[in-house]
């Protein structure tokens, strides 16, 4: 569960986010959607720990962020816009660097590596150098990467933004597969028709505020239009925001 109050961030005279509320449900994907310079970004960098807000809190499963950065850290994964491999590493060792990064250990850090390895049918890759590796390979390593720690939320800024489209069925499939398990995933994109699939509820962000929220049948209705593309546009007055 994912939890954000009131939210308020400045940069100089820039507000950010200008007490943006919502909240991210577990056994759901949730996705925030909202036209360039919305504060998607800027609240989910305040999630990770990365920002320190000016106002309001972020809570992963009711742990506020601010107060326990490291507990909140230990329930999130964390699928980075950048694919950073270390070249020179295996799969494993990079997988078993993160783990030991989230303080796993001796048989435990074992264990949690292969499973997410049988999890991401990685078992083929595990031993070798990431060198060479195809973009879909280092899209799972960086999953693996994110998971090892078994963590029951996972926030994803844009996830799909440059990747080729079999990646992108590995991912999306893979996220289906962490709902079904009961996890809660937050996600932000500028893909209509990939939030409108994907998406259980939908929060629509406009000037650092919350616009709207539901699933995209609701929103439709919401803006008495048929598609999650044409109710977005309606909704923060202009088209600003979307990607083919
Ligand atoms: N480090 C920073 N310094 C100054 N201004 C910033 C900084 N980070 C974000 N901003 C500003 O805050 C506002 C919100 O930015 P943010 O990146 O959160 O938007 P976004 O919704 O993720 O946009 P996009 O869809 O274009 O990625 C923008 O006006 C942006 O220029």
């Amino acid at each position: 569960m994912i939890e954000v109050n009131n939210l308020h961030k400045s940069f100089g005279q820039v507000k950010a986010l200008d007490g943006l509320s919502f909240s991210a449900r577990d056994g759901e994907i949730t996705g925030i959607l909202g036209p360039n310079g919305a504060g998607k970004t800027t609240c989910l960098r305040t999630l990770y720990g990365l920002l320190k807000a000016d106002r309001g809190s972020a809570k992963i499963d009711d742990i506020d962020v601010s107060k326990q950065p490291i507990l909140a850290r230990g329930r999130l994964g964390i699928f980075p816009d950048k694919f950073g491999l270390y070249e020179r590493l295996t799969a494993y060792e990079q997988i078993d660097y993160f783990a030991s990064i989230h303080g796993l250990q001796g048989r435990a850090k074992k264990t949690a590596i292969e499973e997410v390895i049988a999890d991401l049918d990685l078992q083929d890759l595990a031993y070798r150098k990431t060198a060479g590796f195809s973009q879909g390979q280092r899209m799972k390593v960086t999953l693996a990467q994110a998971l090892v720690h078994k963590p029951k939320n996972f926030v994803l800024d844009e996830p799909t933004r440059g990747l080729d489209v079999m990646s992108t069925r590995i991912l999306r499939n893979y996220l289906a597969r962490f709902k079904a398990k009961g996890h809660c995933i937050l996600f932000s994109s500028h893909v209509m028709q990939e939030v409108a699939a994907l998406c259980d509820r939908v929060i629509i962000v406009a000037n650092g505020k919350l616009a709207a929220v539901g699933t995209p049948d609701e929103l439709c209705t919401l803006a008495d239009k048929s598609n999650l593309e044409e109710a977005f546009v309606k909704i923060i007055g202009s088209d600003e925001g979307i990607a083919a």
